[in-house]
């Protein structure tokens, strides 16, 4: 699987390198044009051993390096002349990056870093590729300069001989083990032992150590995280490319199988014609498009960061990490969540391997952990809605994602409800300000108390949580909101087109509103009524969205061999592609399977004469 997988992987690169050279020779950003070419990403179904390569070891070395590092060690690693992994998760932390106990101790007599994983909680444990095919990393350790802490850094350490792929001397290298999922990727596990590199193998673009020992400081710190935020922003992406395949597959699915009749004497429907698989299948859809925009949005932000971080200009990276946060998690969970929702709507074929759901699921579920956990990027977003709350409180202006927040703290209610799209969105706000005023009150509270930030964060992480997930729901509606109400290009949507995106809108607010109901009543005075006639309004446009259902998911335009499934084929011939993947079975080799003579017959014949010598 491994070598099928970098088989693949090697192709996908090619490719990836001819778009690099059509979109932008020598550029960066060609990520878009790539995830739009789904092949490259899901055609390797065990996962890609050279993802990390791509997305951060390379992006590390152009970001974090100096142009001369660049010239030295990014080149060759972005013509995939030497194939690196992003080394920064240990057997003993993660999430904790402060925690992180790999260091790197200079030696100013030979003005070189010698590089230490001191315990095996100290290995780096995780990074993709990292166990059999790279042959460089980027090593993230705790500098030290005459034994004096100095916080994060990261190396360009070589880890396999180029030609010979032999672990080089003071390495200790290999696969960490099955994992659920992503088998092909073979995630490493890495040890140094006083493993010497060059001063100019750390990173330098944002912070020095001088030949002589001297240490100058990153201007921003938090630059340092920067390859984090770039694969967040791919995952909300990916993620939600995940979710569109799934929903591809089970749409399908949904208008191939016939099954109960909804009236008596009535012959079998397709089951996308029961409301309740209307209910499961359609806002799965919808979820999907709502990620891919806010995804795609996110993306423009990054680049637009970058170009600026390049610039030493570090304003928006605040605003950027709190994005790349929330849309790193909503997606990945939506997406998760939304997958298995999926996988349970297609019955016992959803089970199957040939439906390939379970392998969409295994893909996109990790997501929820790495490159940052997702309770822990809530807990991050949560502290800085905390830290915009105190600015609202100054009268002070906040970042333009959280515009919303400052208009909702100057209303002293919530307007009469009319249940507009307008009123629906506004409803979401309101609630996830509301939530957010009363995680301040308590965080305040125990700071006032002279709690530490960190205690505080942890004793009121429930409301910040609550507060952070409400924030991204009102994120990606409101986004959602726009391009389809405000959108400059609306007026070239044709009539029916633009009412299948209101229909898509109309889904998504009601469904956020009936999941967050019991957060939004909290806030909000809202009738039996009102409620009932947003019931009624749910179930009238499942309705009407059940027609373009079809043609929504072959807008997503994934072929058969991205889908590989049996239930989603475009032809529809589900029982017969079923039946041959049955066939293709080991088991199905031989009409005796070979377990018969060597266990079940003795068994049987055991228990059979057993059988006889209790009635003798
Ligand atoms: C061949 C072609 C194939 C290529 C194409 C494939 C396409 C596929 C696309 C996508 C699929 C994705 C596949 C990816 C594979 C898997 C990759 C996985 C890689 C990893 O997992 S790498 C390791 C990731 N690890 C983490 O994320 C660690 C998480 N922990 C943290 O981020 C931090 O520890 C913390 C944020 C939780 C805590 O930080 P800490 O320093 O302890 O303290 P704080 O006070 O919380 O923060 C201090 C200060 O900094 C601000 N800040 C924190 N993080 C950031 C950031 N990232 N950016 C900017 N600012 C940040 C924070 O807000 C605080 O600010 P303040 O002081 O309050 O103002
Ligand atoms: C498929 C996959 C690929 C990966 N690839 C890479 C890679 O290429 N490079 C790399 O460096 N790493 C990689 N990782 C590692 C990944 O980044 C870490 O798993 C992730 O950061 C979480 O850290 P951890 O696993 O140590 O969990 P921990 O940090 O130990 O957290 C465990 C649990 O503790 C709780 N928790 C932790 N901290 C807090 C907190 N502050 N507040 C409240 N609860 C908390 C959360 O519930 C969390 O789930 C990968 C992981 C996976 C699964």
């Amino acid at each position: 699987m491994a070598s099928m997988s970098v088989k693949h992987a090697i192709a996908a690169a090619k490719k990836l390198r001819s778009l690099q050279e059509r979109f932008n020779p020598g550029g960066s950003d060609i990520y878009p044009a790539l995830m739009g070419d789904e092949a490259i990403t899901a055609l390797i179904p065990s996962g890609n051993p050279l993802s990390v390569h791509i997305l951060m070891f390379t992006r590390a070395l152009r970001e974090q390096g100096t142009d001369e590092q660049y010239e030295k060690f990014g080149r060759r690693a972005d013509n995939n002349e030497i194939i690196g992994t992003f080394a920064q998760t240990e057997l003993g932390h993660g999430t904790y990056l402060r925690g992180l106990e790999a260091r790197a101790d200079y030696d100013r007599g030979t003005e070189e870093f010698v590089l230490n994983t001191p315990k095996l909680s100290s290995y780096k444990w995780w990074p993709g590729g990292l166990g059999q095919t790279c042959n460089y990393c980027i090593f993230v350790a705790q500098l030290y300069i005459d034994n004096e802490a100095k916080g994060m850094a990261m190396f360009v350490v070589q880890i396999r001989d180029e030609e010979t792929h032999m672990p080089l001397p003071g390495v200790h290298v290999g696969e960490i083990g099955k994992k659920m999922g992503l088998n092909g990727v073979n995630n490493g596990f890495l040890g140094l032992k006083d493993y010497r590199v060059p001063r100019l193998n750390m990173l330098m673009r944002h912070q020095q150590v001088l030949p002589d020992g001297r240490f100058v400081k990153s201007p921003v710190s938090q630059v340092s995280y920067f390859p984090m935020v770039f694969v967040r922003c791919m995952v909300a992406r990916q993620n939600s490319n995940y979710l569109a395949q799934a929903a591809t597959i089970a749409t399908r699915y949904s208008v191939i199988r016939r099954q109960s009749p909804i009236e008596e004497g009535q012959p079998e429907p397709k089951i996308l014609e029961h409301l309740t698989q209307q209910m499961k299948v359609i806002p799965e859809i919808v979820t999907a498009v709502v990620y891919r925009l806010a995804a795609a949005n996110l993306q423009n932000m990054y680049n637009e960061t970058a170009e600026a971080v390049y610039r030493k200009d570090f304003s928006r990276l605040p605003e950027l990490h709190a994005l790349a946060c929330i849309l790193k998690v909503a997606t990945s969970y939506d997406s998760t969540y939304g997958i298995e929702r999926l996988r349970q709507a297609c019955g016992g074929h959803g089970y199957l391997t040939a439906g390939n759901l379970g392998n969409i699921f295994a893909m996109a579920a990790p997501a929820c952990t790495y490159e940052g956990e997702n309770s822990v990027l809530y807990l991050q977003v949560g502290k800085i809605l905390m830290k915009n709350w105190s600015q609202v409180l100054a009268g002070r202006e906040l970042m333009p994602s959280m515009a919303y927040i400052s208009e909702c703290s100057k209303m002293t209610s919530f307007p009469q409800w009319t249940g507009s799209w307008e009123c629906l969105l506004k409803a979401i706000q309101y609630a996830c300000v509301g939530s957010i005023r009363l995680a301040f009150q308590s965080y305040n509270a125990r700071v006032q108390s002279a709690q530490s930030q960190t205690a505080a964060v942890n004793y009121s992480g429930l409301e910040l949580t609550k507060a952070a997930e409400l924030h991204g729901r009102s994120y990606v509606a409101g986004n959602f909101y726009q391009q389809i109400v405000n959108s400059p290009n609306k007026h070239q949507r044709s009539p029916q087109f633009q009412k299948v995106l209101e229909n898509m809108l109309e889904l998504h607010l009601i469904q956020i509103f009936f999941r967050h109901l019991g957060d939004i009543l909290r806030f909000i005075r809202i009738t039996e009524d009102e409620i009932s006639a947003l019931q009624r309004r749910l179930e009238e446009v499942l309705k009407e969205l059940r027609p373009d259902a079809v043609a929504i998911t072959d807008a997503f335009d994934f072929n058969d061999k991205i889908l590989s499934s049996a239930l989603g084929c475009y032809d529809g011939n589900v029982y017969e592609r079923l039946f041959e993947a049955a066939l293709k079975h080991p088991l199905n080799r031989k009409s005796v399977p070979d377990f018969f003579e060597a266990h079940l017959k003795p068994f049987m014949k055991e228990n059979a004469d057993n059988a006889k010598k209790s009635k003798l």
